[in-house]
């Protein structure tokens, strides 16, 4: 403000605040966080206070968790919040924001009888029903701010068909705001800078630069009225829809006829195990790692040089042979018992597949935070997506060469890749998905003819694709689920395929993950505090491989031998023996060497030592 700028301070609403909040540790799971609300409001009205003082005039309250599934007694502690903080509300113009899905009609009614709010934020882009409980029924002398820029995505705006919703909202919201859908921190910043992408592709997007002008265009065109000669683009944005179906010049019947098929491996998982366990030869409690070791300066400094053509493809072959080789060798010393090649050639495990499959476009500068500090270039899906030939079974066979123990083949699936990735919009998701799936089926079966008997298959994201509303969930989950089986069903029984998931709370679609028919799934667990075990203490049956993950990646701590073998034990109380493997919670891409060492040390020494008491006991 002090520059000039009209600035809108943001702050996450004091009820979603809550509601997306986890109670600490050791807190009994009945414990209500609504129940924290008095608590904080009063800490709201005194930060509300200090911005007005300050010169605020507006203030954006986040409130998304209103496109869930709220019940009566969520919806009312909005109605009780915002009553409480009327008073201090006073005097400022508020924008509560919804954004992400349709908002539900008990929620619309409780947003939109909210005390001391003058402004209502609707997502108009994932939320197309909303747009029909706004018609029937908006308050007046209110904004409504319309969210009809995407805000998660890249594509540009299709402007007529924006305006149209604008030009039918315009009778209903006295106040209309254009907006964005949500905010622009999912979108890359500037197309300006993207200065290796095709131009025509380049004239079908967005990022967020790009949508501020979008809004802009929108605004004015709907004060004059007059659309096409108003808005003038430096590319052809309207046009982008049209194109993309042009672009379906390979059109994939085998991808488009999967929806409601039924795919699996013909063999039940119990005894594809058996079948394995003859050809493997493994101990009992095996060990093995996710896929990635440390992603090292030296190491991106070669991927770097090699991109910018600074050394020859032989050198680079040789430098990242030199890499597997050390961490064969290092696996072999930790005496692991399913090794990996570490994915020293990989600069992040989906824009990696993405730059060697058809359908996909890169980014040179499009990073978008993904974790705390660490940032990721998703990949643009914008046409059909295929295999034009082997993506990983070089190093795969390379890797195996050096060593006679099992090494795993290391893929991305379908789902990770999807939910990782800037997605085409003119198609339904399902399908682009069935589409990466029969491609990773092929890397599959090549990895298999190449006498790789162990693959695994990362869906890290398939949990984070489940849609906010329960209604939308049991379809996502269908054909995310029946996506990954599509890409084992042609291997053999002896060819033992493992996938991986992490960041995410399991238990609530545990069967669907049992549902895929992975013979092992490492999972993330020690992170979040073991919750994983919860659901079989519970009953719920699982008899494949499994490996709850035995300690944290994401800490430079370096757990004791003693606390990885109480992890085991506390796994061994709910789990079969037979069907445990010892890992950590995910890759180590981001540890250093001095941190994986020692830990990989304790797991096999704490796997060891369950070993030998477990045969003890017999
Ligand atoms: C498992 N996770 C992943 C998610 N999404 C993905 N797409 N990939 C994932 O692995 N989502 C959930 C989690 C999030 N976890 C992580 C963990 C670690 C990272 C990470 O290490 N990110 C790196 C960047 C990764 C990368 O693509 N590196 C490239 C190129 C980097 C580069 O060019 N660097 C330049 C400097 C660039 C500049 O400063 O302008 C250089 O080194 O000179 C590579 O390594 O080749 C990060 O640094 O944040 C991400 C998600
Ligand atoms: N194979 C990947 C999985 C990350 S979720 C890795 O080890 O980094």
């Amino acid at each position: 403000m002090q520059l000039g700028v009209d600035t809108v301070p943001v702050l996450v609403g004091p009820v979603s605040y809550l509601l997306l909040s986890k109670p600490a540790k050791g807190v009994e799971k009945t414990f209500s966080l609504l129940s924290l609300l008095d608590k904080i409001l009063p800490v709201y009205k005194e930060v509300i206070s200090e911005l007005k003082a300050a010169g605020a005039s507006w203030i954006q309250l986040d409130e998304p968790t209103l496109v869930m599934d709220l019940d009566s007694h969520k919806l009312k502690a909005f109605t009780e919040a915002y009553s409480e903080l009327e008073s201090t509300l006073s005097g400022l113009n508020v924008l509560v924001e919804t954004y992400f899905a349709d908002i539900p009609a008990e929620a619309f009614k409780t947003l939109t009888s909210l005390k001391g709010v003058t402004a209502y934020g609707l997502d108009l882009v994932r939320g197309t029903k909303t747009l029909d409980l706004v018609k029937a029924e908006f308050p007046k002398g209110k904004y409504l701010f319309a969210g009809v820029v995407d805000g998660r995505n890249i594509w540009a705006n299709d402007l007529s068909s924006s305006l149209s919703t604008l030009e039918s909202l315009e009778s209903r919201a006295d106040k209309l705001v254009v907006s964005t859908s949500c905010s622009l921190l999912h979108t890359a910043v500037d197309l300006v800078n993207e200065t290796k992408l095709d131009d025509e592709i380049k004239s079908w997007l967005a990022f967020a630069a790009q949508k501020v002008v979008e809004v802009n265009a929108l605004a004015k065109a709907l004060a004059g009225k007059n659309f096409l000669t108003k808005i003038s683009f430096p590319c052809p944005l309207i046009q982008f829809a049209a194109e993309l179906i042009c672009l379906n010049i390979f059109p994939f019947p085998q991808a488009a006829g999967l929806k409601g098929s039924e795919h699996r491996r013909a063999t039940n998982v119990s005894a594809r195990l058996d079948a394995q366990q003859k050809k493997l030869n493994l101990p009992i409690l095996p060990t093995t790692t996710i896929g990635s070791f440390p992603q090292t300066v030296e190491l991106r400094r070669v991927r770097r040089e090699y991109k910018a053509k600074k050394i020859s493809e032989e050198e680079y072959i040789k430098a990242i042979k030199e890499e597997i080789k050390k961490v064969v060798e290092l696996q072999e010393e930790l005496d692991i018992d399913v090794l990996v090649h570490g994915e020293p050639e990989r600069n992040d495990m989906v824009e990696y597949f993405g730059e060697q499959l058809s359908g996909f476009a890169f980014t040179v500068n499009g990073w978008v935070q993904s974790y705390g500090s660490r940032c990721v270039k998703p990949p643009i899906i914008y046409g059909d997506v295929s295999r034009p030939k082997p993506m990983t079974v070089y190093w795969s066979s390379a890797a195996q060469s050096m060593t006679s123990r099992p090494m795993k083949g290391m893929l991305t699936g379908p789902v990770t890749i999807l939910n990782w990735s800037f997605v085409r919009n003119d198609q339904p998701r399902f399908e682009t998905c069935y589409q990466i799936a029969l491609a990773i089926k092929d890397e599959v079966e090549d990895l298999e003819k190449a006498g790789i008997n162990v693959i695994q298959i990362d869906e890290a994201a398939l949990r984070e694709g489940l849609p906010l509303r329960k209604s939308e969930q049991a379809f996502y989950l269908e054909w995310a689920v029946h996506s990954f089986r599509i890409t084992n069903i042609g291997v053999q029984d002896t060819t033992q395929i493992h996938t991986h998931m992490c960041y995410s709370n399991f238990n609530d679609i545990i069967h669907s993950i049992i549902d895929m028919d992975a013979d092992v799934i490492t999972i993330e667990n020690s992170r979040s505090d073991e919750k994983l075990l919860s659901v079989f203490r519970e009953g719920v049956k699982y008899g494949a491989g499994i490996g709850p993950g035995v300690y944290d990646i994401h800490s430079p701590r370096i757990p004791s031998t003693e606390e990885i073998a109480d992890r085991i034990n506390k796994m061994l109380a709910v789990l079969e023996k037979n069907i445990l493997w010892v890992n950590p919670d995910c890759g180590l891409k981001t540890r250093k060497y001095p941190e994986v060492k020692p830990a990989l040390q304790a797991m096999v020494a704490a796997a060891k030592a369950l070993r030998t008491q477990l045969a003890s006991a017999k």
